[in-house]
């Protein structure tokens, strides 16, 4: 299996229609690396995966993987998941699969043969193997509960065996309950797959539980007549050691001053 890559980040802003959103982001991350992202919300977190995923383009800087820049277009090698709305309802949970995989259209249309075929079968049978879908992959969207819906949506980025995953607050809208087996369950996924990885959240304790390195955005240049000049940047950027770690209370002292603070139970 192919190492993860390496990111670096080289003074990056993004501007959008003449409002900075983000500003001279630096960063060097190890191949590997879970980097959980916190901040406040419309700080730029998401804007930050869209332009990993090459979605968005940096206006200044640039972003380099593994030593090249980074492509401008989306590639199979960097896949995302979103909190929701990912998934095709007219699809089963296979179809959604296959649709997700490079072989996808041909497929559907009845126009794969041979090897192509059976390799499309394999990925297809092997992602929902991973990730626990096996039993349901007949069924519809609308016959899952949220958390069945989110494995797909995870299953859907990993089909392509991504090097890079970005994760766009993936469990925000389920369940604690259900949360904590998301969470083991992507542990597993990252420690088996080896993938660098970047996860948005909001929840402070799942950033420290599942991240090897915390990033927290947020803005530190302030003009109180025009609340928009100045983007957001990396203020805090914290190594975790990852064995039933916690924040202590300093640290959450400063992220709740600092306004990072939403702990979900
Ligand atoms: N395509 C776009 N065109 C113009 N402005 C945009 C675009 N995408 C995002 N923005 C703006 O950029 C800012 C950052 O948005 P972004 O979604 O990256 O923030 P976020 O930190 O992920 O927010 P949240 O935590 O609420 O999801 C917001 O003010 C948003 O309105």
């Amino acid at each position: 299996m192919s190492a993860p890559p390496k990111i670096v980040v080289r003074n990056v802003s993004k501007v959008y229609d003449g409002t900075p959103v983000l500003e001279r982001l630096n960063l060097n991350v190890e191949a590997g690396t879970f980097c959980t992202v916190v901040g406040a919300s419309g700080c730029g977190k998401s804007t930050f995966l869209r332009m990993l995923l090459s979605q968005e383009l940096p206006t200044r800087g640039h972003i380099e993987i593994d030593g090249n820049d980074l492509p401008d277009e989306p590639t199979p090698d960097r896949g995302i998941v979103f909190q929701r709305y990912s998934v095709f309802p007219h699809l089963t949970v296979e179809d959604n699969l296959i649709l997700a995989g490079e072989f996808g259209a041909s497929k559907l249309l009845g126009r794969t043969f041979g090897a192509a075929r059976s390799k499309a079968r394999d990925a297809v049978r092997e992602t929902l193997e991973k990730i626990g879908l096996t039993p349901a992959r007949r069924k519809y969207p609308a016959q899952l509960s949220g958390g069945m819906q989110q494995r797909l949506a995870i299953a859907q980025a990993l089909i392509k065996r991504p090097k890079v995953l970005l994760l766009d607050e993936p469990f925000g809208a389920l369940d604690p309950g259900i949360r904590v087996d998301m969470h083991d369950l992507l542990l597993g996924l990252w420690e088996e797959m080896s993938m660098t990885v970047f996860m948005v959240t909001h929840d402070i304790n799942e950033a420290f539980k599942l991240g090897t390195r915390l990033l927290v955005f947020d803005k530190i240049r302030h003009d109180p007549q025009a609340p928009d000049a100045y983007g957001a940047t990396i203020t805090y950027d914290l190594l975790l050691t990852r064995s039933g770690q916690e924040p202590s209370p300093e640290t959450l002292e400063e992220l709740k001053r600092a306004g990072h603070m939403h702990p979900q139970e």
